[in-house]
């Protein structure tokens, strides 16, 4: 699990130890992991490091430092390197170490930012060190002209390897906001710990690969502020039966989706929960859809009935739920069933205050800017985009319930403000269906949860939203491989990630 504080936190952590005088030992150490990450790349893109040609963008503060000691271990590999200082003063002995491996330097100008923007671009690779956990609001002056630049290159697929030294330089450090404009990079090389505004808003969208530079902090960093599952932590929350298990045991998960306008959703969801693995789908609905699910999914046991009248551990209750009254209604009951329950798509509509965490709103941030309406918030679809962590929290601390809000990287918050950052998804799951499939696999693992009451940690059901967003993206990811993704026919893709992933390794997909 990567664990990541504010950038407030990480520069609290610091505090200590530069009262102790090792602020310079901290900085070589960062540098030397941005050397060692650039180096790794450019390797890897162009062979060797002799004769690239290396770009540091530095700025006045540590974060130029760091930039600029990385680029001089560069030179001394043999990379001609330039540095383009963004501020009349950049770090003394950083600069002058700089120098004295042969860097040339260059001071950037409101007459010479076109120009040097155009050598950027030529550049093998461009360190940036404008701005670190220092840095506040965006990029101003000749160096947004520079930034817009790369920016515009890499949208074409241009342009040279930009590696962000702590964080993209304009981004937020505490909550992934851009206020105007950032320099988005392939990779950002963070140091002490991964900061919050990496994996969430614009800020995610801009860090490219994230690799963490450890230099010591641990013992002075306190409580992460978010959290991101990997691989190797998802083997614990996915339902795994036992030789003593039987279908009821296994867990039964209710679906109350789809109406005769929108059946589709509830094929999806339905195909998603059986693929992630359940002991029983019981769904409930329209009869036509049921009979479109029995072909679909003969294992499915379909109804007509009522939430209260049916015996699950779980629901999902939304996709596809459009004006069917009975689906309406259902969603409310589930909500109020005290079990745990997905809250989806038009169900997300009827939500009110004085729910608990095991229910889980699943909204985007469209619908989250009506269910925040409603609770008496304003906030627009773009304010949602820009700061998703602070508008995620408000909804499930407004609501008393677990909040997944959909987007690049998807935000799991708990109403005690746990909140966890998944970022696996592929652009290509941004297409109808992928929120039903979404649904159904979230679903399976509310109704497969053994974790007794007692043990149920805050934020448990963040977790396990996470889980189901990472689940959900990773299926997607190995689909596109072949192709644009089609949710529908996500199933083999969850079955076998859920295989390897809790260890009975079956088939590989290419
Ligand atoms: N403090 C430490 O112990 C360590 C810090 N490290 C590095 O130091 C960085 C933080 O360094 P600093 O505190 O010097 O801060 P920064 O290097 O982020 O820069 C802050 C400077 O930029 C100016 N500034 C702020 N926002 C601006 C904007 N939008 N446009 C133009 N100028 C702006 C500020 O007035 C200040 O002079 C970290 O991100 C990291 O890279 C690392 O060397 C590891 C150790
Ligand atoms: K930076």
């Amino acid at each position: 699990m990567i664990s990541a504080y504010t950038g407030t936190a990480v520069r609290r952590a610091e505090t200590p130890l530069l009262a102790e005088g090792r602020g310079g030992e901290l900085m070589q150490l960062a540098a030397y992991g941005l050397y060692a990450a650039t180096a790794d790349r450019l390797a890897a893109r162009r062979g060797r490091i002799y004769g690239a040609a290396v770009t540091v963008l530095a700025g006045r503060g540590n974060n130029g430092g760091d930039a600029l000691y990385a680029a001089a271990r560069l030179a001394r590999r043999g990379a001609a390197t330039t540095a383009v200082l963004t501020s009349h003063t950049a770090h003394p002995e950083a600069l002058a170490a700089f120098r004295a491996q042969g860097g040339k330097v260059l001071a950037l100008t409101e007459s010479n930012a076109a120009a040097l923007a155009g050598a950027a671009l030529g550049a093998d690779a461009v360190i940036d060190g404008v701005l670190g956990t220092g840095g506040s609001g965006g990029l101003r002056g000749p160096v947004r002209l520079l930034a817009e630049t790369l920016n515009a290159a890499r949208l074409q697929g241009q342009g040279p390897l930009v590696v962000a030294c702590d964080l993209p330089s304009g981004v937020d450090a505490d909550t992934g906001q851009v206020e105007g404009t950032c320099l988005r990079a392939d990779l950002t090389v963070t140091f002490g710990a991964v900061k919050t505004g990496l994996l969430a808003g614009p800020g995610a969208a801009a860090a490219g690969e994230i690799r963490c530079i450890d230099i010591g902090l641990g013992p002075h960093l306190g409580a992460p502020s978010a959290y991101r599952l990997q691989a190797k932590d998802l083997a614990g929350l996915l339902p795994v039966p036992t030789p003593a298990d039987y279908k009821y045991s296994r867990g039964v998960l209710g679906i109350a989706a789809g109406s005769d306008t929108y059946p589709g959703a509830a094929l999806m969801a339905t195909g998603a929960a059986l693929a992630t693995g359940v002991g029983m789908v019981r769904y409930l609905g329209p009869g036509a859809v049921a009979r479109l699910i029995n072909l679909a999914h003969p294992e499915a046991v379909c109804g007509s009935g009522t939430v209260g009248d049916t015996h699950v551990q779980a629901w999902v209750a939304g996709p596809g739920a459009g004006n069917d009254e009975d689906q309406r209604r259902r969603a409310s009951d589930a909500m109020a069933s005290g079990l745990p329950a997905v809250i989806d798509a038009d169900a997300i509509a009827a939500v009110r205050a004085g729910l608990h965490p095991g229910v889980v709103l699943t909204p985007h941030a469209g619908e989250l800017t009506a269910l925040l309406r409603s609770l008496g918030e304003d906030a627009s679809r773009a304010d949602i985009e820009a700061d998703p962590i602070r508008y995620a929290r408000l909804a499930a601390q407004l609501t008393g319930a677990t909040v997944l809000l959909k987007g690049w990287a998807t935000l799991a918050a708990a109403p005690t403000g746990e909140l966890y950052s998944q970022a696996e998804a592929t652009p290509w799951l941004a297409t109808a269906g992928s929120g039903d499939t979404l649904a159904g696999i979230l679903g399976a693992l509310l109704a497969t949860d053994r974790t007794p009451d007692t043990e149920r940690e805050p934020g448990h059901y963040a977790r396990l939203a996470a889980a189901a967003a990472h689940l959900h993206g990773r299926a997607g990811a190995l689909a596109a491989v072949d192709g644009p993704v089609q949710p529908s026919l996500l199933e083999p893709q969850i079955r076998s990630l859920v295989a390897n992933l809790t260890g009975r390794p079956r088939r590989k997909f290419k």
